[in-house]
Order: C-alpha cells, then sequence, then structure tokens
C-alpha cells in the first residue's frame, strides 16, 4: 500500500529514469534507512544502480562512527555500493563560526558532490518526509519568509548536474515506522533528535502533536499545499522573469541596472520577485542576511520623490538610485582597494578624479537651485570656509560638527551610525576645507556648515560653495 503511495509519487512527479544512478542519503536513521531499502526493492524493475552515502559528522565519537558502520553493513548485507567518510565537523564549525547543523549540511553536500562526480549520479536521494514539510514551513512562516521559499522543502530540482529528489515527501513519520517494522529493519537513533535545543525539534515535538490532533491528515495537507504553492510561484516568477527583461537597462554578474518608471507599472507582487530575481542573478543563491526589510527600504527609495539616494545593503550590496535607474552592484574588492585614494586639494571651480568610479566638483553659485543633479551634494556659505578644500581620508581622531548638535562627532561614529563596513571607512572620501574644518563625507553625512534646506534670503546676495559628488559606472 505505503509502496504503491511511493512509486505513485514518483511517477506523478517524474523523479526516476529507468536505468539512472542514484546517490542515497543515508544517515542510518530510520527515514534514511526505509529510502535505501526501499529503493532497494524497486532497484531491479527500475534498473537503478544505487549509491548509499554516509557522512560521519564525528559529533558522537564512536557512537557516530559505529553510524558509519551500520550503514556499510547495512550496504553489504543488501549488495548496495556504499562510500562513508568520516569528517571533523567540530573543527568546521570553529574554524569557520557556524551553527552545528549548517556546518552538518554543507560538509554533507560537499561529500554528495565527490560521490555523484564519481559515480556519475543522476540522482541526489534524500528522506525527507512530510511532517519534516510541516516543520520547515511553518518555520519559514514564523521567520517571515516569502515567495518560493513558503513552499517548503521542493519534492525535486535541479542540483548540480543531477537532481535531488525527495521520494518520501508522500509520507509521514508514522508511516515510515510502520514501513520499518513492515520490513523489519534496524536503525541508529540520534539522541540529539529528542533534545529541544534545535528551533525544529520544538517544532516537531510541541507544534505537530497539536495539529495532529486538530486534523490527523495534516501532513498531507501540507505536502499538497507545498506543491500547489510552488506551482504559483513558478508561474509568478515567470511573469516576474518576463517583466525584468522589460525593464532592464544593463546586466554583469555584478551589476544591474534597470528603468525605475518602467519598474514601477509592474504590479508590487512582481517587482518584490523582480528583486528576488536580481538578488538570484548576483549572487547565485539569495544572501539569507538580505530580507524582506532590505527588500522594502529598496522599494521606498523607488517611490521617494529625491531623484537621487543610496543604499547599503549587507553582502556588500549597494543599491543606487538615479533620476530613472536603478543599479543594484556587490562592491567588487578590487574596487574597493582602488577606492583607497591619496588627498587631493580641490580647485574651485574644478574637478577632481577620486577614484575610477567618482569625482567631486566644486563651483561658486550665486543662489541655491531648487534642484541639483547627482547622487549628492553639499552647499554653504563662500565666506564661512577657508580655501583650497581637501579630499582626503579618514584619520585618528577626525570629527565634524552636525547640525541640531553642540559640539562635534566622531567621524568613526558615524560610520558606525550609518553602519559603513569597516573595509570601506579608510576609502571613504573626506572634504575639509584650509582650516581643518570637515564639510561632508558624502553620501553619509553634511556638517552644520551644509546650507541644505535653505531657501534664498532674498535681500541679501550671497555666493555659495557648491559641491557636488558624481559616480561614473564604468561597465554600465
Ligand atoms: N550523516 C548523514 N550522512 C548522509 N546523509 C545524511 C546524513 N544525515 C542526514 N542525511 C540525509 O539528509 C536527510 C535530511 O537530514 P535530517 O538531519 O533532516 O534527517 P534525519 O533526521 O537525520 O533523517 P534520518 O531519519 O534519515 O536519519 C536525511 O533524510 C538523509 O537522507
Amino acid at each position: 500500500m505505503k509502496h504503491d503511495r511511493v512509486e505513485q509519487f514518483i511517477e506523478r512527479h517524474n523523479l526516476l529514469d529507468e536505468n539512472a544512478v542514484v546517490v542515497v542519503g543515508v544517515s542510518g536513521g530510520s527515514d534514511s534507512i526505509a529510502l535505501l531499502h526501499y529503493l532497494w526493492t524497486i532497484k531491479d524493475k527500475w534498473e537503478l544502480t544505487l549509491v548509499a552515502a554516509h557522512v560521519d559528522h564525528m559529533f558522537r565519537g564512536k557512537e557516530s562512527y559505529e553510524d558509519l558502520l551500520f550503514v556499510k553493513n547495512f550496504c553489504e548485507n543488501h549488495s548496495i555500493q556504499f562510500e562513508g567518510i568520516s569528517v571533523d565537523v567540530p573543527g568546521f564549525i570553529e574554524k569557520h563560526h557556524v551553527s552545528s547543523q549548517v556546518a552538518a549540511r554543507i560538509c554533507r553536500y560537499e561529500f554528495y558532490d565527490r560521490v555523484l562526480e564519481k559515480y556519475n549520479g543522476d540522482y541526489l536521494a534524500l528522506a525527507h518526509h512530510a511532517d519534516d514539510q510541516v516543520e520547515t514551513m511553518l518555520m519559514r512562516m514564523v521567520r517571515g519568509s516569502y515567495g518560493q521559499s513558503l513552499a517548503g522543502i521542493p519534492v525535486k530540482r535541479p542540483y548540480n548536474n543531477a537532481t535531488l529528489i525527495r521520494p518520501f515527501l508522500c509520507l509521514t513519520k508514522v508511516e515510515i515506522e510502520e514501513y520499518i517494522e513492515e520490513c523489519n529493519l534496524s536503525f541508529r537513533v540520534d539522541p540529539s533528535n529528542n533534545k529541544d535545543d534545535y528551533q525544529r525539534n520544538r517544532f516537531r515535538h510541541h507544534i505537530l502533536p497539536f495539529l495532529k490532533k486538530e486534523n490527523p491528515n495534516v501532513s498531507e495537507r501540507f505536502q499538497t499545499l507545498s506543491e500547489l504553492l510552488s506551482d504559483d510561484q513558478k508561474l509568478l516568477e515567470d511573469y516576474a522573469e518576463k517583466e525584468l527583461q522589460r525593464v532592464l537597462i544593463a546586466k554583469t554578474d555584478t551589476r544591474i541596472v534597470f528603468a525605475i518608471n518602467e519598474f514601477k507599472r509592474i504590479p508590487i507582487s512582481l517587482q518584490r520577485r523582480g528583486i528576488h530575481l536580481i538578488l538570484k542573478y548576483l549572487y547565485k543563491v539569495i544572501p539569507s542576511n538580505i530580507a524582506t526589510i532590505h527588500i522594502n527600504q529598496l522599494l521606498s527609495l523607488l517611490d521617494h520623490e529625491h531623484p537621487s539616494g543610496i543604499l547599503h545593503f549587507p553582502k556588500g550590496l549597494i543599491v543606487t538610485k538615479s533620476y530613472n535607474q536603478c543599479i543594484l552592484a556587490i562592491e567588487p574588492k578590487a574596487e574597493k582597494k582602488e577606492r583607497v585614494f591619496n588627498p587631493y586639494t580641490l580647485a574651485v571651480p574644478g574637478e577632481v578624479n577620486v577614484a575610477s568610479s567618482f569625482s567631486i566638483k566644486a563651483e561658486w553659485i550665486d543662489s541655491i537651485p531648487e534642484k541639483i543633479d547627482g547622487i549628492d551634494f553639499f552647499i554653504c556659505y563662500a565666506e564661512e570656509i577657508a580655501l583650497p578644500i581637501h579630499i582626503r581620508r579618514r584619520k585618528t581622531g577626525d570629527r565634524m560638527t552636525v547640525k541640531g548638535m553642540k559640539g562635534t562627532k566622531k567621524i568613526k561614529d558615524i560610520f558606525i551610525d550609518k553602519k559603513v563596513p569597516r573595509d570601506e571607512r579608510d576609502a571613504w572620501p573626506i572634504v575639509e576645507d584650509a582650516n581643518g574644518h570637515i564639510l561632508w563625507l558624502p553620501c553619509l553625512k553634511k556638517s552644520a556648515y551644509s546650507l541644505e534646506g535653505h531657501k534664498n534670503e532674498e535681500s541679501n546676495s550671497h555666493l555659495y560653495l557648491l559641491l557636488q559628488y558624481i559616480s561614473y559606472n564604468k561597465e554600465l
């Protein structure tokens, strides 16, 4: 009965081909032992070549090595090819400062890659089941995930040159246990599955039993919902892709430019997905620290009446609005180095090319214009500053007067407040006058000398200094 259900599921989702090489991730626990056994029972019918891949995470010393021996032994008894490895995951955690679960997953997938390559594998089969699906979908909802991620664990997805499949998503944990009993299979028990330290275990132990009481078929319902959501997401992503292609102005591996007015005519749901697609172009996998809050900030920057603006996001992503163009760019490390510049003296009128990507322009003006071109600008009374103007890097102890604040503020604190990454601070241009008064940190902060927001005082004719930050995106 369960056999039939799994086979129907495999056929409905096209999870296998005849003659395929299937690498199965086997921990030795009940789920993956049941999956390996199930695939072994259909092996001849489908003419499959099976390879079991096991990773000993070295979390539990001798005990976890025994898991490896257990899986190896199971494979020998069933004439299944076995590949096993012991990986120093605790050492990996210490070196890379990641959680134990993330580290274990990274090490496992690295090993799967090697085994897939060695056997020229067509499929990587993992034993996630329908209860895992409920937990995953609920955890993602609670975390505030959005889009494809809300659809939970996919039944099938491309994986390197192979396809990752999860044939047991149609079975609940209880059904797998029944299968284990029917086939009289033994398996290993990982005691960490019982601990409430992990969020997944808390959902498994506290939320799932409650939901199952409300509806004994809740896992099937969630699996169905996952598949429906996945289809909807796919459709919306296809639409978003088409719309995005229409509004794109330029695209390289590290920089994407689109037309704001055209983008804003797209329905908001596709706008959000469009941004997701851009992030996928840039990073392949959307970085987990670029979240909905960032997408919202980006959308409000586009809506804001000011023609220019800049946002610094995690992972070196810089979003720049300049009139009708929005540029999302990963700041390349090489460019960062290049932006560490030597001091310059700025003549008025004049312009200095501070780095390949930007210059600062200076001129005298006799009235404050309504609108000023460029990404950022600074205006002050000519009489209040001493020439020449210098553009230099930061120095220890640099301070600046800030509007609405008595005294001065440390430049270092401004960098911290504005969340400027440490390695960008040395490259940030600091504009100061001949008396050593810091006037302006372009794109970041203006000093109390700034007249931004002031109207022209009609009775007094004044001379003003206008400084403009001009950015060049040479690759576009
Ligand atoms: N140590 C391991 N080596 C190889 N594959 C693994 C290992 N641990 C987990 N997997 C694979 O990844 C899947 C998901 O892992 P997860 O930790 O969520 O499951 P699990 O509770 O360990 O499952 P199981 O009951 O199979 O032990 C497993 O079903 C299995 O296919």
